[in-house]
């Protein structure tokens, strides 16, 4: 009939609309699942340097799980690598992609080891109180994203309370946690990638033939085996809950370089390459004799950059 079918639709639309502009004024929780990922890729290209395996498989990996519409479990990024090398830049730019307020957003929860569970003494509390967080999060968004930070600080067996959410489990308690993305980040493995990243170096490789498979398996083997990696023991690896493990590696003279080119632009000012070796030069290098790899990454660039503003 004309009128029902006009009236369906002008309802569908009054929806959508009403939807909209709800979601314009208060943010939503993201439903339909879809993300940019040319702009994810170029986010990622303009802003995280020397990166090219963590860029590659965050980018393949999340956009390949918004896609699609019925994930089987959630999907768990566990990031490896020396301090200051981006983790948790890439972090932000991601779940800016997808929610615009990034890791301000209410539906992105940050967990932070030694800020929220400093004493090992209180680990039962702290499993009780995750779970609970989790749960809560998830029942009013299923497109909840939890970052864990520093997981290689955080107690043996911890980490083990948020297996059940991470599992191929339709529901649990009437809960789906399948559109989930978990994020844990640590410096566990930096050795392994490090090492591997200067016998490239000293091969006169280039960093950007590192096979990821290959520095994969000996970064679930690392952090299974390492009684500091939080992972230790874990069932989230021995039960294969882990999608990826993404190698996070050192950063090179050049590569300091252009996080200061880009903490130059970030803050309205014209690039001068002579403060840009400057600084660049004022880091610590490693290791001692060949002075390859930045000890802090780019993390100390803007304080130092202060110096010469
Ligand atoms: N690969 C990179 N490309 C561009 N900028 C970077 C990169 N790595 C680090 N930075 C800069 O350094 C800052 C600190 O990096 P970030 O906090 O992401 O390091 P991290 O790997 O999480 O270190 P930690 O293990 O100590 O937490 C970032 O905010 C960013 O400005």
């Amino acid at each position: 009939e004309p009128i029902t079918l006009t009236v369906g639709a002008l309802s569908v639309v009054g929806g959508a609309v009403y939807y909209g502009l709800q979601c314009y004024f208060q943010e939503c929780c993201f439903q339909n699942g879809a993300i940019n990922s040319t702009a994810l890729e170029l986010d990622f290209d303009s802003n995280i340097f020397g990166q090219h395996l963590a860029k590659r498989v965050i980018l393949k990996g999340v956009t390949g799980f918004m896609k699609n519409k019925h994930p089987k479990k959630p999907l768990t990024l566990s990031f490896h690598g020396w301090t200051g090398t981006g983790k948790n830049y890439i972090s932000q730019l991601l779940a800016r992609n997808i929610y615009g307020h990034g890791t301000e957003s209410q539906f992105v929860h940050q967990f932070v080891a030694t800020l929220h569970f400093p004493h090992a003494s209180q680990i039962d509390k702290y499993k009780d109180q995750l779970q609970a967080w989790i749960k809560g999060n998830v029942s009013n968004c299923e497109r909840s994203i939890f970052i864990f930070d520093e997981v290689d600080k955080m107690h043996p067996g911890l980490i083990d309370a948020i297996k059940p959410f991470l599992d191929y489990y339709e529901q649990l308690e009437g809960i789906s946690y399948r559109k989930c993305i978990f994020i844990f980040l640590s410096n566990a493995g930096g050795e392994i990638i490090s090492k591997l990243a200067l016998d490239f170096w000293k091969n006169g490789k280039k960093r950007e033939d590192i096979n990821l498979f290959e520095v994969e398996h000996q970064l679930s083997l690392a952090a299974f085996n390492n009684k500091d990696s939080g992972f230790w023991h874990s069932g989230l690896i021995d039960k294969n809950l882990i999608d990826f493990f993404v190698p996070f590696l050192p950063l090179e003279f050049q590569h300091v370089k252009m996080c200061v080119r880009a903490e130059l632009r970030q803050r309205g000012y014209e690039v001068d390459e002579e403060i840009v070796t400057k600084v660049a030069k004022e880091m610590t290098y490693f290791p001692k004799d060949e002075n390859v790899f930045s000890v802090k990454g780019c993390k100390v660039v803007s304080t130092k950059l202060e110096y010469y503003l």
